[in-house]
């Protein structure tokens, strides 16, 4: 089994132009088959809020969740890197708010980093769980948890004006201490540009290839979610399809008295003169 990684393997692998890819996702069976797979890291996304818990979007999402969720993550992949997510409302009050709950996720569910979102704006809370010890990965361009202002699940960056703000969040992200950067949701330009100006890996999602890396939805890339697919995800199996097939079996031969079959049943152990004793014996108790 391999080693679990550090972020110095994460720079290592910057270094040697070897590609991270991670995977998101919020549950220990799930973990288990990335861990198999081979995925560099796994992210206990807030996604959670939408792919688990049917929500609209990511903010109704608490800390309590993402801590239930992530440990069983760790449990099912004891040896991957682990990045928890700092769901809305966790960091945006005040730096100390951040630090306390960048902390919970490493006492309570051994993470190996946090990531949040946004650049300017939560560069003080950066820089306060980066002093308190801890690995922070910075996440900007479409940011979920802030889509209200946005105006939905909204690509950024697209205009000069944007993509300004977007560079200018990138560098606040990266003075501010984050160690890596996650940039969603941008043209690829965008990303190329920033990759070659910073120093720390860039990773991306819907941001194209020129990075140090890609993540997705496992929900996505399984097939899992149905209510949309953003234009930047690839279905590489569906389990949705699968999964319907399967229930559709059960159903009918439990209908059919197809199942259980012999293999799924229980033996007395004993003489069956005996149970049949006993049932007879047990009959006046079921007269009221
Ligand atoms: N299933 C799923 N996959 C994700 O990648 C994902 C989530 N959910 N939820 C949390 C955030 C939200 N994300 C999203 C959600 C939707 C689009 C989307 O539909 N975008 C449109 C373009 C919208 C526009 O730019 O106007 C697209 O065609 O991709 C993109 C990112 C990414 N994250
Ligand atoms: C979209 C990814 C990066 C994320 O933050 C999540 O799934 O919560
Ligand atoms: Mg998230």
């Amino acid at each position: 089994m391999a080693k679990k990684k550090t972020i110095l393997d994460l720079y290592k692998m910057k270094e040697n132009g070897e590609k991270a890819a991670w995977i998101v996702l919020y549950d220990s069976c799930f973990a288990s088959y990335a861990e198999e797979a081979g995925v560099d890291m796994i992210l206990c996304g807030d996604s959670m809020g939408m792919i688990v818990y049917g929500n609209a979007g990511t903010v109704p999402v608490t800390m309590d969740m993402s801590i239930a969720h992530c440990q069983g993550v760790r449990k099912g992949a004891p040896n991957t890197y682990l990045i928890g997510d700092l769901p809305f409302g966790s960091y945006h009050i005040s730096a100390e708010d951040a630090v306390r709950n960048a902390i919970r996720f490493y006492k309570e569910a051994d993470v190996d980093a946090v990531k949040l979102e946004g650049g300017v704006a939560v560069a003080d809370k950066i820089k306060a769980i980066t002093e308190a010890g801890m690995v922070v990965f910075g996440h900007i361009g479409l940011t979920p948890q802030s889509s209200a202002s946005m105006g939905g699940f909204k690509a950024q960056g697209r205009t000069v004006e944007s993509a300004k703000a977007i560079i200018e969040d990138a560098i606040a992200v990266y003075k501010a201490g984050a160690r890596t950067l996650l940039l969603e949701g941008v043209p690829e330009e965008i990303c190329a540009y920033v990759h070659k100006m910073l120093p720390i890996p860039v990773y991306g999602i819907g941001a194209g290839i020129d990075c140090d890396g890609q993540v997705i939805l496992a929900a996505d890339s399984l097939g899992m979610y149905k209510n949309f697919t953003p234009k930047f995800a690839k279905k590489y199996v569906d389990i949705a399809a699968m999964a319907t097939q399967g229930i559709e079996d059960y159903v009918k031969e439990v209908k059919e008295e197809a199942f259980p079959a012999p293999e799924h049943k229980y033996k007395i152990s004993g003489d069956p003169e005996e149970f049949a004793k006993l049932f007879e014996e047990m009959k006046p108790f079921f007269e009221k």
